[in-house]
């Protein structure tokens, strides 16, 4: 699985909010989208899931647009959206449903990958209840569980550790690496750069809806002209560098 944005400029009215974004994400990679509040990152995704159209360039999975073939774009790709979406009509047993029949999934074997996700993230005694009035944290546990149980090519995760707790937050840091290691591309946006130090092989900096830069950490690094700076004093010291460039 590839995707392929490409020249992509876009948002959400006629003035531009990416201007000429280009990056990949493959088969067993974990890309990190960073940057500060309003850089950009929600845009982009928004924009992978086909939620925004391009103004200018293109978004590509393994060749096809949406606007192609949306079925075969989508059936690829699983999302782990910021804010929880779920039905306040349905319980977690059928949300899980949902998801199963919507990727025209088979029931027992999916059942079977629900019911050790559900375990992991400590949901297992919650089947009949209603996801809509769990907390922010379990909302984020039912969106993961979900997610997770396509065994999707392409996983696209929006911040994912708000509201998590540490126990949360690593069992779904193992998780994205088993899904990586199976082979899954995974594009993530976060702000907790320490953790994408460790967990992300490939990072896209945004800024002011611009790529300030990209690479593999020691890429990073080296262009930084620095071997003992974090993500962090990177991505710091190049949006100082716009700012005051400006
Ligand atoms: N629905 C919208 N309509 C119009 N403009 C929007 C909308 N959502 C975001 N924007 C604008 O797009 C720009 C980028 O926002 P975006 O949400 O992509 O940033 P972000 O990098 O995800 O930030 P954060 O870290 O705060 O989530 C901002 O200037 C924001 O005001």
């Amino acid at each position: 699985m590839t995707l392929k944005i490409n020249g992509l400029v876009g948002g959400y009215s006629q003035v531009p909010v990416l201007k000429n974004i280009s990056f990949e994400v493959r088969a067993g990679q974990v890309v990190g989208l960073i940057g500060l509040n309003g850089a950009g990152k929600s845009t982009t995704i928004n924009h992978v899931i086909g939620l925004l159209t391009p103004q200018k360039g293109s978004i590509t999975i393994d060749g096809v647009t949406l606007l192609a073939s949306p079925e075969k774009y989508k059936s690829k790709m699983a999302y782990i959206p910021e804010i929880p979406v779920l039905y306040q009509e349905l319980t977690l047993k059928e949300h899980i449903e949902l998801t199963i029949m919507a990727y025209g999934m088979n029931k027992e074997k999916a059942w079977a990958r629900a019911r050790k996700l559900l375990k992991t993230f400590r949901l297992s005694n919650k089947l009949e209840w209603f996801p809509a009035n769990f907390s922010k944290g379990m909302k984020q546990k039912v969106m993961i569980v979900c997610a997770f149980l396509t065994e999707a090519d392409f996983y696209v995760i929006d911040e994912p550790f708000l509201g998590l707790d540490p126990l949360a937050t690593r069992d779904l840091l193992n998780l994205i690496e088993k899904e990586r290691k199976r082979g899954a591309a995974i594009l993530m946006s976060t702000h907790v750069l320490s953790t994408a130090q460790e967990y992300c092989n490939y990072f896209v900096l945004l800024h002011q809806g611009k790529i300030r830069t990209q690479g593999t950490f020691e890429e990073l690094r080296n262009s930084y002209q620095d071997q003992q700076a974090s993500l962090t004093d990177i991505y710091l010291g190049l949006t100082q560098e716009v700012t005051d460039d400006e």
